[in-house]
């Protein structure tokens, strides 16, 4: 009976039930536990493989560009980047608020990791994620395009909780993929968040999008609600660089 018990939960796709149940079944009779526990003991087991498996899947579908936790963040008065501003971040709870996080600084200084450490823990925490550079963000608006499947790519977009864009500002951007960008932001306006990492600082992101209705839309959707992170310091670059040679 316990075999074909074991076989249906796999059937049934409770894996964590399953594996969890085999354990049970392994140690002697008289430690086996009491229906109510055993029940209690493989729901628990079932609810965190699947909370495990949402993870990783969430990881591996985020493309972000740096595997880095929140452990691997250097807070220091040098990077103007405490602990404080890390335990905010820490806590998802900015994510269900749909507000963004604005990260700048100089090349090198570590942006896109942090943005990684935060999209990594977003992840962990159940928050599906995208991450892209702005280049792949426009290259894939030309595929969606090509293949007529705007709408569908902008779905996708719209189920992530925190869609990350890097190296925001490097490139100059189309008329095409400004609008395409502000419906970006309109649809995930107070319902979910993004990080903007660049180069530029956000005073001159009105500049670099040039075309005055258009930048004042765009930024009306992400500044006011934004925690701002600019970082200082040398370039992380040339000291592992240094650090190697
Ligand atoms: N806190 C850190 N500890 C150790 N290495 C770090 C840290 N932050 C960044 N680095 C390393 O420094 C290098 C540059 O980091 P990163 O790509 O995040 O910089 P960036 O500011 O986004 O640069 P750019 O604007 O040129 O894209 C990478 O090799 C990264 O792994």
């Amino acid at each position: 009976m316990t075999t074909s018990s074991l076989s249906s939960l796999r059937e049934l796709k409770l894996a964590g039930m399953a594996s969890a149940y085999e354990a049970i079944l392994s140690t002697p009779m008289d430690k086996h536990p009491e229906a109510h526990e055993l029940i209690a003991r493989l729901v628990d087991a079932e609810r965190q493989n699947r909370t495990h498996r949402r993870m990783e899947m969430y990881l591996r579908l985020s493309k972000l560009r740096y595997a880095v936790t929140l452990q691997d963040v250097d807070c220091s008065p040098t990077r103007n980047f405490s602990k404080q501003q890390l335990s905010v971040l820490s806590d998802i709870a900015w994510i269900g608020r749909g507000e963004n996080v604005l990260i700048t600084g100089s090349t090198g200084c570590g942006k896109s990791h942090l943005a990684c450490a935060l999209g990594n823990h977003a992840c962990t925490m159940g928050q599906r994620t995208l991450y892209f550079n702005m280049n792949r963000f426009c290259e894939q608006i030309a595929v969606a395009k090509a293949e007529g499947s705007v709408i569908k790519w902008l779905d996708r977009l719209k189920k992530a909780r925190l869609l990350i864009l890097d190296d925001f500002g490097l490139q100059p951007i189309t008329h095409p993929v400004k609008l395409l960008l502000l419906q970006i932001l309109e649809d995930r306006y107070e319902r979910a968040a993004t990080i903007i990492v660049s180069q530029l600082p956000v005073g001159k992101w009105h500049e670099y999008i040039d075309e005055p209705t258009v930048a004042d839309a765009i930024l009306d959707r992400i500044i006011p609600k934004a925690h701002r992170v600019e970082l200082k310091g040398k370039s992380l670059r040339k000291r592992s660089e240094n650090l190697s040679s």
